[in-house]
């Protein structure tokens, strides 16, 4: 029993009969207790739907989605929806924004032990790091309060699974490191094993177990976030991880790499400037901070590189540079 994946779909279908037809079709994966899985994918791919059949809001058409080797009931089959064992987080966090933070959080738990609840009600605050914000009404709180305060909700009742749909799409880039330290807290503390999607797949790879990647509602692969990010086996992939240059077989070859696939992906730090190869001319450099992206030219074909050292190089400057490493799709 111990050996049992949390959360397992199998062959899980389910689609929206409207025009373009749309959901997710055939999905099989599994999660794996206590850990943090990241469901990425551009917008519309069926991110949110396939949370949503997880949690057992929504029925499918076909296959199988299991909790701890038992069928997740779907809406129709229960009278409250919804996996008692998890808890969804959704986009519009579902607060009662008149109300003290304090009141939202404690509101979920039962008057039958008055002080237990206030323990506990101030436990999850300092552990979301929200307590200085308990008298203050939801409503005047930022985006990401408002999200830490969506979450101390969702795990005051201690849930064995937390969903969470696009936690970091109304928080800045100082926040968003802090949630997903946050975020890794409660997997590894609480044991809650936990469920995100998010349409900038970015946000996953430094904190995920394991990412999946979704397309036009089709799982396309699957894996760590260091194997996804080096070793993507579909293009989509490479395209939604990194920030990587695309060319054609003829582009490609131009710049002296032969292929007999249709493209060629070589990311920004897979080339290494001034160290032989071709004659680029720098178009184009975009001060990134401690970095720079330049834009190298030859012969027609351009290249975003990255540059530890911003100011090494002028713009239309000629720089010999070389590509360590492509891939072809
Ligand atoms: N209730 C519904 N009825 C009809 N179509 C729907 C419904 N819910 C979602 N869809 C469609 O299904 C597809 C997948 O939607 P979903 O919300 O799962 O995608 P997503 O990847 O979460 O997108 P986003 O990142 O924009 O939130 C979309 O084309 C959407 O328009």
């Amino acid at each position: 029993m111990n050996n049992l994946p949390a959360i397992e779909l199998e062959q899980v279908t389910k689609i929206y009969q409207t025009q373009p037809r749309s959901g997710v079709e055939s999905v099989s994966l599994s999660i794996e207790k206590g850990t943090i899985n990241v469901i990425a994918g551009a917008s519309g791919s069926g991110k949110s739907t396939l949370l949503k059949l997880i949690a057992g809001l929504l029925t499918p058409d076909s296959g199988e989605i299991r909790y701890l080797g038992k069928r997740v009931l779907g809406p129709t089959e229960k009278l409250i929806p919804g996996h008692e064992a998890m808890k969804v987080v959704a986009q519009d966090f579902n607060l009662n924004i008149y109300a003290k933070v304090y009141d939202n959080i404690a509101g979920l738990l039962s008057n039958t032990d008055l002080k237990g609840k206030q323990r506990k009600t101030l436990e999850v605050m300092e552990f979301l790091r929200i307590d200085h914000l308990a008298q203050k009404r939801a409503v005047d709180l930022s985006g990401g309060e408002q999200q830490r305060v969506a979450i101390a909700r969702a795990i005051i009742t201690g849930p064995e699974v937390l969903l969470l749909d696009e936690p970091f799409s109304q928080v800045d880039a100082m926040f968003k490191n802090e949630l997903r330290a946050d975020i890794r807290r409660m997997a590894t503390y609480l044991g809650i094993t936990v469920v995100l999607v998010s349409h900038d797949p970015v946000d996953g790879l430094s904190m995920a177990d394991k990412m999946m990647i979704i397309k036009d509602g089709n799982l396309v692969e699957e894996g760590s976030p260091h194997s996804l990010y080096n070793r993507p086996k579909e293009l989509y992939t490479a395209t939604l991880l990194t920030n990587c240059n695309v060319l054609s077989a003829d582009e490609a070859r131009v710049i002296g790499i032969h292929t007999n696939k249709d493209q060629v992906v070589i990311y920004p730090e897979w080339i290494d400037l001034a160290e032989g190869g071709q004659e680029w001319r720098v178009k184009e450099r975009l001060f990134k901070g401690f970095y720079e992206e330049i834009l190298l030219e030859y012969e027609g074909v351009e290249l975003r590189a990255l540059n530890t050292e911003p100011g090494l190089y002028k713009t239309d400057s000629i720089i010999n540079s070389g590509i360590r490493k492509f891939r072809e799709y």
